[in-house]
């Protein structure tokens, strides 16, 4: 599924998100500088670089969390950086799923009403949403753990559960922001497997922001950000 090749830009058809020449400083501190980037439908890309590179600033733009200065975010045929902050709030619950590093369970909820969360706040009713939040725990091997609370819970069992909770409303695209960070390395690879695996079974797009070479090592291809700006890996100076 991966399209356009290692170097080139995708065809039309398989673009599912775009930045174009994406800028944004915070005060005087520019953190992107024309950051250029498309991922096709269903890839999973690692975006990788050094710490203050800007991966974050451009994974919460890409995600319609952050607004650029300048330039242009699409999703699916759709300029999104524009759009009122309501819609993006939409946009957001309705089509994206988000891993992050640390602090994302809420602590008073048990596991599976943690999952089961986008789909309450989609509408749905909470029987039938904690049912299908539940057939996730055998998905990720955590049966048994459903009625926990994040404190009881280690923490590649927390970031499993912090991932069914991403993919249980089957997001278009899954936004993860170092979601290994906070792992030993076996766990954090064991994690990202079944990101990978269950993003594939599902179709769902993933960005991924990584330090981990054995964690982008999963992905389908691998971009470097590299003073806010974003290049193949392997593009060395020639920065597009
Ligand atoms: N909320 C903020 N306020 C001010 N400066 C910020 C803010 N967020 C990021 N920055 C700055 O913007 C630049 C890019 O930050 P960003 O978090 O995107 O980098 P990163 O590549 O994700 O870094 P890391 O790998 O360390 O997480 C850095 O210079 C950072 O200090």
């Amino acid at each position: 599924m991966t399209a356009g090749g290692k170097h080139g830009d995708l065809p039309g058809e398989d673009l599912l998100v775009e930045a174009r020449d994406v800028e944004l400083g915070f005060g005087r501190t520019p953190a992107l500088r024309g950051a250029h980037l498309t991922v096709a439908r269903g890839e999973i890309l690692a975006i990788m670089g050094p710490s203050g590179s800007g991966k974050s600033t451009l994974l919460h733009c890409l995600a319609g969390i952050l607004t650029p200065d300048s330039g242009e975010i699409h999703f699916d045929g759709r300029r999104i950086d524009t759009l009122r902050e309501d819609e993006r709030s939409a946009l957001r619950r309705d089509r994206f799923g988000f891993v992050f590093q640390f602090g994302q369970l809420v602590p008073e909820l048990t596991a599976e009403e943690n999952v089961a969360l986008p789909l309450l706040l989609a509408g749905a009713r909470r029987a039938p949403a904690l049912a299908r939040a539940r057939t996730w725990f055998a998905r990720l091997g955590l049966e048994g753990l459903e009625g926990r609370r994040s404190g009881e819970l280690s923490g590649g069992q927390a970031q499993r559960v912090a991932l069914a909770r991403a993919l249980v409303a089957e997001p278009d695209v899954l936004f993860a922001d170092e979601p290994t960070g906070s792992l030993d390395s076996l766990t954090g690879e064991q994690v990202m497997e079944l990101l990978v695996s269950t993003a594939r079974e599902q179709g769902t797009t993933v960005i991924v922001v990584t330090h981990e070479p054995r964690v982008a090592a999963c992905a389908d291809r691998e971009v470097i950000v590299r003073d806010g700006r974003a290049a193949p890996l392997g593009a060395g100076r020639s920065l597009r």
